[in-house]
């Protein structure tokens, strides 16, 4: 039984990284606990308010938010933190490295309904003698994350993250509190049979995804051959988390619902990290017209189109945006 600290102090060469990932999984625990308790800890329901892009927030989004802020604050190496339910960047310690993004809960309409959510996290190098409350700090590309991650409150809560060297997968122990490694190099296969799109959405795709889905949906009897299977869970963290675990693709494309807001996942702190652990399972992450890792940022919440998991599957999606 390895433990995630003695795991982080073998493989992390970076101390700091290995302080702020170990600081932020002691967060978690207690956002695990308060969720496994649900409604005996009254955290369950909405918090009567809007978040800085108008989507309502959730109790539990608010305290996991507040919860991972203050320990964030605290990290001698975080020089700033940005978040989903913050409007801006929060400087910390102007001495700190680094900056912390996050979700700091994914998949939070599932909450109330007893269904998997999580935290997701990216963390980036701060430039020397940059601002960690200034926006233009956090505009890098996701290939200079130099870690990535989520934790999974599921029927088990873990632990999943890069470094760049592979992707490890740790288990909550309940018994003695601690995060113990269950999966250590994981690989996502090249080839599958089953693909995760919100179809209700379908009209407001662009044609050439709406033609890949449609031929999806042909099975054998289309030009691709093999019959796929469908699974939505309306948690990103948790589809992710079945990919890396048995294969898949998962889409969430742009839409012309609402120009504003072109694809619903946000690039810094859901698309980005997220196709960190991708690639570094072997898979590929694209926007269906580019690596999601290259898009260069312009607002710490813009939106991104997501097209993520088994290689050849995505790769077979962008095949139709060409
Ligand atoms: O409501 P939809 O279209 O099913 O969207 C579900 C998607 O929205 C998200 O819940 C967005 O994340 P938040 O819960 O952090 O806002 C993703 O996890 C998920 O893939
Ligand atoms: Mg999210
Ligand atoms: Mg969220």
């Amino acid at each position: 039984m390895q433990r995630l600290r003695t795991f982080l102090d073998n493989h992390c060469k970076d101390s700091d990284v290995a302080n702020i990932i170990e600081g932020l999984t002691v967060t978690c625990k207690d956002i695990s606990h308060r969720l496994h308790l649900g409604a005996l800890a009254g955290v369950l329901g909405s918090a009567g308010q809007e978040n800085v892009q108008g989507e309502s927030q959730k109790l539990l989004d608010v305290i996991s938010n507040d919860l991972i802020k203050e320990c964030l604050a605290a990290m001698p190496a975080v020089r700033g933190l940005a978040s989903e339910e913050e409007p801006d960047p929060v400087a910390c310690n102007p001495e700190g490295d680094y900056l912390v993004l996050f979700d700091p809960l994914d998949g939070s309409s599932n909450i109330d309904v007893n269904v998997t959510v999580g935290t997701i996290f990216s963390v980036l190098k701060a430039a020397p003698g940059a601002d960690g409350g200034d926006e233009a700090t956090y505009l890098q590309a996701g290939n200079k994350q130099v870690a990535a991650g989520y934790v999974l409150y599921g029927p088990s809560t873990l632990l999943v993250f890069s470094t760049g060297e592979g992707v490890h997968s740790f288990t909550l122990d309940p018994r003695i509190g601690e995060f113990v490694l269950q999966r250590d190099n994981i690989q996502v296969p090249a080839e599958t049979q089953e693909f995760a799109i919100n179809m209700s959405n379908q009209r407001f795709w662009l044609p050439q995804m709406q033609n890949y889905v449609a031929d999806l949906l042909q099975g054998e009897e289309g030009p691709l051959g093999k019959r796929y299977n469908m699974r939505w869970i309306a948690s990103m963290v948790a589809e992710i988390h079945r990919i890396l675990t048995r294969g898949g693709i998962f889409m969430y494309p742009f839409d012309n619902r609402d120009p504003s807001k072109p694809g619903k996942l946000r690039l810094m702190y859901e698309g980005n990290p997220m196709s960190m652990l991708i690639e570094q399972a072997g898979g590929k992450a694209s926007t269906a017209f580019e690596d999601i890792m290259e898009v260069a940022p312009d607002a710490i919440h813009q939106r991104v189109s997501v097209v993520m998991g088994s290689a050849d599957e995505v790769e077979k999606a962008c095949s139709y945006h060409k």
